[in-house]
């Protein structure tokens, strides 16, 4: 470890543990849960990507899923929202429980899964479209023609995307023309506009400036107090900032998950402490 990483992973410690108080523990929190995965495995092909996961999300948590390129956090993820079916080689056994129901059930649609668990990407992917048609896309998609009702969800999406003072004025101009911290704002938005009680960011900040980031983040800190977020970070001081807890991927399957701090003060598994430390990426 370099000097500077040892300052770094001084600062998160220190900081987490601030942020930590109120953020309950695994253990002591009778939350309920919003996502539960059980014996979940992918196969991509012959490639078992995703073995045996069985991991909790409660409700108002940030949960944080980190771990070296590969070892399946975006494929996680994307399991969530049922997204990776999109690959045609993949395959999957075991369950995921989205408050009491099993998102694979026959019942449950991908399309009806999708209102209740929204997406942001690692790139800012707004449609080519105004800021007003990008927030307004999802509800229209649902049926919701009038006016008056758009222009309520466009603001109060944009608002709750801390982004409408900036935008207001702006708002049937093209999103392209968005700087990359806006336009990741303005999908944070068009995620929001469908009433989502999750909101899955897979990196929402590697392709934003240092400024644009902390907003995204304050944001984020915002947004739990009315939805549950999961978010993969390859930014072991990001984790450290905004999550609740982190769940240490390795290879395929969940090293350890736990409340933040322990992760960044404490891990069980020497793994975790290397990978958070920097020792290895
Ligand atoms: N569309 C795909 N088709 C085939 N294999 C895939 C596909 N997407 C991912 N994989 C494989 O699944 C495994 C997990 O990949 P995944 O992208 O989930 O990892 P990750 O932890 O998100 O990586 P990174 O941090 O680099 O984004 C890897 O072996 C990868 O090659």
């Amino acid at each position: 470890m370099t000097p500077d990483t040892k300052i770094e992973t001084k600062n998160i410690k220190k900081q987490n543990i601030v942020s930590s108080t109120d953020a309950g523990t695994l253990s002591n929190d009778n939350r309920k849960n919003v996502f539960s995965s059980k014996n979940f495995n992918l196969w991509y092909g012959d490639n078992h990507a995703l073995q045996d996961i069985n991991l909790d999300f409660k409700e108002n948590d940030i949960s944080a899923i980190i771990g070296p390129s590969g070892c399946g956090k975006s494929t996680f993820v994307k399991s969530l929202n049922r997204m990776v079916e999109l690959v045609p080689i993949v395959r999957t056994e075991g369950q995921i429980i989205y408050k009491d129901r099993d998102i694979f059930e026959k019942s449950f649609t991908k399309e009806e899964l999708r209102t209740k668990v929204g997406m942001v990407f690692q790139k800012p992917n707004p449609f080519p479209k105004s800021i007003y048609d990008n927030v307004a896309y999802g509800p229209r998609v649902h049926g919701i023609k009038k006016k008056k009702i758009l222009d309520e969800v466009v603001e109060s999406s944009l608002r709750d995307a801390a982004i409408w003072d900036e935008l207001k004025d702006r708002l049937h101009e093209n999103a392209y023309g968005l700087s990359g911290g806006q336009q990741q704002r303005v999908c944070i938005a068009r995620a929001l506009a469908i009433e989502p009680d999750v909101i899955l960011m897979d990196e929402p900040t590697s392709a934003l400036d240092p400024i644009s980031t902390i907003k995204v983040e304050d944001l984020m800190k915002e947004l739990k107090k009315n939805y549950s977020i999961i978010v993969v970070t390859h930014n072991m001081q990001q984790a450290a900032r905004v999550s609740d807890t982190t769940a240490f991927f390795y290879e395929g399957y969940v090293v350890e998950h736990d409340d933040t701090n322990v992760i960044f003060e404490n891990p069980n598994d020497k793994r975790t402490e290397d990978y958070v430390s920097g020792r290895f990426g």
